[in-house]
């Protein structure tokens, strides 16, 4: 032993602090999610201080099979004062229709349709809820994607975590019990490596939030200069919650996961998401280059194995085993915390969804690595290191336009019609060049 070279011991010394270091965010997981999670809250409004108003922001771009679904959930919620602000970038977008029908159905909800969306900036999903948030009138500001699924007391469990010193509550990203294989791997992913990191950054404190369901203190938006302030950043979510942060507010995860419930299911879309997620959390905290694959099970295992036998001679075989199947069991612990209930897969399957993720997930970090340019649904981006965001022309044979020059919106002009409640605001996508229509009819085909 004594003869080896120097460095080496201190990679083995460097490695097995990170096992133990990522060992202690395992049992942070573990532990609080079991504290957090599904805990009711027993903070019941009284006539002095009665439930704030929300005003719901929920960008849709095109229809997946449980949409409608997913919307009426919001339609039926228990909570005494809100308001939904459904936002539609383009004007034939099938989304529509389906809005309009939910708005006949329940009269009696506070509803609006905004069509046409706004160019404050580069993110498209900024740019299509724009004018919702320049109409929305409470103090308390909700961003909820369309494929969302809320409970009756999602909303309720969100404004009671927002505390005077709370700015922003966050749902953890989880799924709802869907069919099919596909739909076992989002949950293990959502479950067990996304939930130990996010569970742990929230206990300590750290920066990960997520935007797909979050509730926003409105003014401290606006004193942040805005929603359109965020617009150039394609990670919008990271952005608002490190400035609202850095303004000396909290951040917290609410007691209840956010239940995606997508109708469209299928591995590829879901790693093609995934390796989107990696780059951006590239550019935007570029340790995660070496943090995110030394942190996975197999690597570490392996790195850790190789430390314990080079420090203190042990078995490099049975020490990797051990590791594995003790990082197994803690991940199905914890799948079984934020599921709260019968998982909906037999304990087959997560063995199968479980290696699946763990080995094809060195190979997603790596692509993500490999091509930087960033596709969100028909569009395509690059981020400059930071992370603010640039999008890249959309080539079509025969528009050579389309190439060099960028989308040019109009100015935007805002109509309401009385009879539907619908809001055409024609910025970005209406009245423009055919690049953008181009890529308009493309946007609706892919999604
Ligand atoms: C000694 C142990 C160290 C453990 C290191 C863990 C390394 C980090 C590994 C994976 C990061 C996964 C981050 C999961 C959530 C991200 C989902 C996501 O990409 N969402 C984006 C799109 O909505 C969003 O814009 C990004 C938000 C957050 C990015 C934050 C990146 C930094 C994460 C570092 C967290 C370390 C937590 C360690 C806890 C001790
Ligand atoms: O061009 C687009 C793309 C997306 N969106 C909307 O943005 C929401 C999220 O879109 P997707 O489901 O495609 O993407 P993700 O679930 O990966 O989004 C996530 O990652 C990127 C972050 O900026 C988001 O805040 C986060 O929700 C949906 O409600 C979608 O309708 C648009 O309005 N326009």
């Amino acid at each position: 032993m004594s003869h080896l070279p120097t460095p080496l011991y201190g990679f083995a010394i460097f490695f097995m602090i990170f096992w133990f270091g990522t060992w202690c965010v395992h049992l942070i997981a573990l532990c609080y999610g079991k504290y957090k999670l599904h805990k009711k809250s027993c903070k019941l409004p009284t006539e002095s201080s009665p439930l704030p108003g929300v005003s719901i922001l929920k960008p849709l771009l095109g229809v997946d099979p449980n949409l409608q679904h997913n919307l009426e959930t919001f339609f039926t919620m228990d909570y005494p004062l809100y308001e939904l602000l459904f936002c539609v970038e383009d004007k034939h977008d099938p989304a529509i229709k389906l809005v309009e029908q939910l708005l006949d159905k329940y009269p009696q909800i506070d509803a609006q349709l905004f069509v046409g969306g706004s160019n404050v900036g580069v993110n498209p999903k900024i740019n299509n809820i724009h004018p919702g948030y320049m109409a929305a009138k409470y103090d308390f500001v909700m961003i909820s994607d369309s494929g969302i699924k809320m409970k009756n007391d999602t909303l309720l469990d969100m404004v009671q975590n927002m505390s005077e010193r709370h700015a922003l509550v966050h749902q953890m990203p989880f799924t709802s019990d869907r069919d099919g294989f596909p739909a076992t791997f989002e949950k293990i992913f959502f479950g067990t490596v996304q939930s130990r990191i996010y569970l742990s950054a929230d206990a300590l404190g750290i920066n990960c939030h997520t935007g797909m369901s979050c509730l926003l203190r409105k003014a401290v938006i606006d004193q942040l200069g805005g929603l359109r302030s965020f617009g150039c950043y394609l990670a919008e979510d990271f952005f608002i919650a490190k400035r609202v942060t850095e303004l000396g507010w909290k951040m917290r995860i609410s007691n209840q996961p956010a239940l995606q419930n997508s109708g469209l299911c299928d591995i590829v879309s879901f790693q093609a998401r995934l390796i989107r997620w990696a780059k951006l959390r590239v550019a935007m905290v570029p340790t995660t280059i070496l943090l995110e694959p030394l942190s996975e099970c197999m690597v570490l295992g392996a790195l850790a194995a190789w430390s314990a036998s080079l420090l203190f001679a042990w078995d490099t075989l049975v020490f990797f085993l051990v590791h594995t199947l003790c990082w197994f069991l803690s991940d199905w612990l914890l799948l079984s915390i934020v599921q709260h209930g019968s998982i909906p897969f037999h304990k087959f399957e997560f063995v199968i969804g479980w290696l699946f993720r763990e080995l094809t997930s060195p190979y997603l970090f790596l692509h993500a690595l490999w091509n930087p340019a960033i596709r969100w649904r028909a569009r395509t981006f690059k981020l400059h290191w930071g992370g603010v965001a640039y999008e890249l022309p959309l080539p079509h044979a025969g528009d050579e336009d389309a190439l060099t020059a960028p989308l040019q919106p109009a100015p935007t002009l805002t109509t309401t019609s009385p009879a539907t409640g619908t809001t055409l605001s024609t910025g970005k996508g209406l009245g423009v060049g055919t690049g953008t229509l181009l890529a308009t009819k493309q946007r609706l085909l892919i999604s």
